[in-house]
């Protein structure tokens, strides 16, 4: 039965190692991504401070000149400064022919080392992040990124039990994740004029989305009966969701849910969205308790690399108007 109700999940007691919590816990999540595809998490071992100190960095950020951001801009990995209408979904299987995005971004991956042969090798998505002249910047978004990074290491546990599969089976998968962390500032808007949103309604790419408690509201998800449901506020709860790898994981087993944002607040608006994917060299394809004889693989087998390629080509306009590096 469909339900229009977000389910909360307590990861305390599975974080505190309590007997049986692993099974219980993933079988509340088996829920929440077969009927919802978005959960609250709640009791998730992220300091308060941090997150606040992330709001507070991701402010001082956009606070800056526009030529100060516009030297940072966005490069063939994906990491940098989007600027505002810098991209327009055209991939989205939810909303065609909308106006380009009302916000504006910062793009973090992983901090690699300069000498790391992927990183002298050009190897895309494996670059060096950009860092802006902010003093404690730098250290702030590293340290959060490595604790989302401890999370989902914990999370996909949860994930593999949810799918019948022993808890350690992504665990070699998601040993050094990819990720991308986002830091959005949405200016204020009246409501969706003329098709035009703070985040127009899409898919997320990701296996799986940590967005950061916000205190201002703007995101709504599209529920599985096609009504758009305003996500309530709930005190210091992560929204977690799955993306279109976690589709292909999952053989559909598991939802992609579409959502959007439209910052209806009358002042700034923030958002931290952390997407987080298996290692890039890990084929994305159906776990083995998602096909059967009568239950073919869905998707071709991919890779982050592959798939993100194609899937930034078709979305980001500040790419395709410059040239696009080699690989
Ligand atoms: O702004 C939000 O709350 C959600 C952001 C989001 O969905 C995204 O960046 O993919
Ligand atoms: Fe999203």
């Amino acid at each position: 039965m469909a339900t229009e109700t977000i389910p909360v999940i307590d990861l305390g007691p599975y974080l505190a190692g309590e007997p049986d919590a692993l099974d219980r816990t993933a079988k509340e999540l088996r829920f929440a991504l077969t009927e919802i595809g978005f959960y609250f998490i709640v009791n998730h071992g992220i300091a308060r401070e941090k997150i606040a100190r992330m709001f507070a960095e991701v402010k001082r950020f956009h606070d800056q000149p526009i030529e100060k951001k516009l030297e940072l801009k966005l490069d063939q990995h994906n990491t940098g400064y989007l600027p505002m209408r810098g991209n327009t979904l055209r991939t989205s299987t939810v909303q065609t022919g909308t106006k380009a995005n009302l916000n504006e971004a910062f793009f973090v991956k992983r901090e690699m080392a300069p000498d790391h042969p992927d990183v002298l090798s050009g190897r895309r998505f494996r670059g060096l992040n950009r860092w802006p002249d902010l003093p404690g910047f730098r250290d702030t978004v590293i340290d959060y990124c490595n604790e989302m990074e401890r999370l989902v290491q914990k999370m996909v546990r949860l994930y593999a039990r949810a799918l019948d599969l022993p808890a350690n089976y992504f665990d070699t998968a998601f040993a050094e994740p990819m990720f991308s962390m986002r830091m959005t500032h949405y200016p204020p808007q009246d409501g969706p004029v003329d098709d035009e949103f703070g985040l127009a309604p899409h898919t997320d790419t990701s296996f799986l989305t940590l967005l950061a408690p916000n205190e201002v509201q703007g995101l709504s998800i599209r529920s599985q009966s096609g009504t758009w449901i305003d996500m309530p506020a709930i005190d210091n709860a992560y929204v977690v969701n799955g993306g279109q790898m976690l589709q292909r994981y999952t053989n559909d087993t598991f939802l992609a849910t579409p959502h959007r944002a439209i910052n209806k607040s009358g002042g700034a608006r923030y958002a931290l969205p952390f997407f987080c994917d298996s290692g890039i060299d890990w084929p994305v394809a159906a776990v083995p308790t998602t096909v059967g004889p009568d239950r073919p693989p869905k998707y071709p087998t991919t890779w982050y690399s592959d798939y993100m390629t194609w899937y930034l080509k078709r979305n980001y306009d500040v790419l395709n108007s410059q040239p696009q590096a080699a690989e």
